[in-house]
């Protein structure tokens, strides 16, 4: 095969917070790669997940929620939705069609946009009626020019062919960028942390989840199983409290259920070593973001 005949892309999937854009990337994928929680602004980073075929490769961007920064991670968080956006060949505004106020100012970022193609994607259409999704796209074309409208539910498949069909229409002549095995780039230290971050999304409430953030501190992969070390980064001393729980056992119930998912995905035995810490305010502090990653 010439060179020329293989094709390449980047796409970003861009949108407000839980408006599924995790949930898109993995089901496209068909692999998870990136978490998904039930929260707004799970995701903090970009994740990139690569799709691979013969003669094509096509480079899925996951990004945090569209927000207006309040603090420093915050900020951090709307940088990385910059990145990919500029990246991109093709964008992929997603809507909650529940969700479906569209700020001003993200029309404007989308309408500022030159020389890529840019579709809106209509989310969680199991939620409605075909008639009130379409109501929806028609209020948000209203406002936007789109050169595609894809109406999907990510969680049960529906419209997800027709998706990837029109991607794929729309990707370009040029080279593989990744090996063709690869699904991911970011190393499995990074997919364990998030993996922890995952369940303490599920298993805490109100501000302990965006107050934390993980640091592993080692990794070791032993004969017999995967040794892992990580500090759970809280923000106020008394959050360390509610982490742990009463006698340890909040603490435990979120090693036990990481560890299974942690083992299911180095398909090993992981002994997994938690600590809480607590690093005053550091969501607010440029160099302790920085520190941990973001
Ligand atoms: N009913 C329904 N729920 C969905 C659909 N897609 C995603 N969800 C749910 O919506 C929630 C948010 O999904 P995510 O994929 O984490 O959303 P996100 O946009 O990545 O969220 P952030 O990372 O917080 O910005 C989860 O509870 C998903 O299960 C869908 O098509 N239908």
């Amino acid at each position: 095969m010439t060179q020329d005949q293989h094709k390449s892309g980047y796409v970003a999937i861009i949108g407000k917070p839980n408006a599924g854009k995790s949930t898109l990337m993995n089901r496209l994928l068909g692999s998870k790669v990136s978490i998904t929680t039930h929260k707004p602004q799970t995701t903090r980073h970009q994740i990139l997940g690569i799709h691979s075929e013969e003669d094509m490769q096509i480079i899925f961007l996951d990004t945090p929620g569209v927000i207006n920064p309040r603090y420093e991670l915050q900020k951090a968080m709307m940088k990385t939705v910059d990145r990919a956006r500029t990246d991109a060949d093709i964008i992929l505004f997603i809507v909650d069609v529940k969700d479906a106020d569209v700020p001003g100012r993200i029309f404007k970022m989308l309408s500022s946009l030159k020389g890529k193609k840019v579709f809106l994607v209509i989310n969680k259409i199991d939620k409605v009626t075909d008639q009130e999704a379409e109501g929806v796209a028609r209020k948000i074309q209203d406002q936007c020019d789109f050169d595609e409208t894809l109406f999907v539910s990510a969680i049960n498949g529906t419209g997800l062919q027709q998706a990837m069909d029109t991607i794929k229409a729309n990707i370009k002549p040029g080279p593989a960028f990744y090996p063709k095995d690869m699904l991911s780039e970011q190393p499995i230290r990074f997919f364990v942390a998030e993996m922890i971050r995952e369940q303490l999304f599920l298993l805490y409430h109100q501000e302990i989840p965006y107050s934390s953030t993980i640091n592993i501190v080692q990794y070791d992969e032993r004969d017999d199983l995967d040794y892992i070390s990580a500090d759970i980064i809280v923000n106020r001393e008394s959050q360390k409290g509610i982490l742990i729980g009463k006698g340890g056992k909040a603490i435990k119930k979120l090693g036990k259920s990481a560890r299974e998912v942690i083992q299911g995905f180095v398909d090993k035995k992981v002994y997994l070593d938690l600590h809480v810490k607590v690093r005053d305010k550091w969501r607010q502090d440029p160099n302790r973001v920085r520190h941990y990653g973001y």
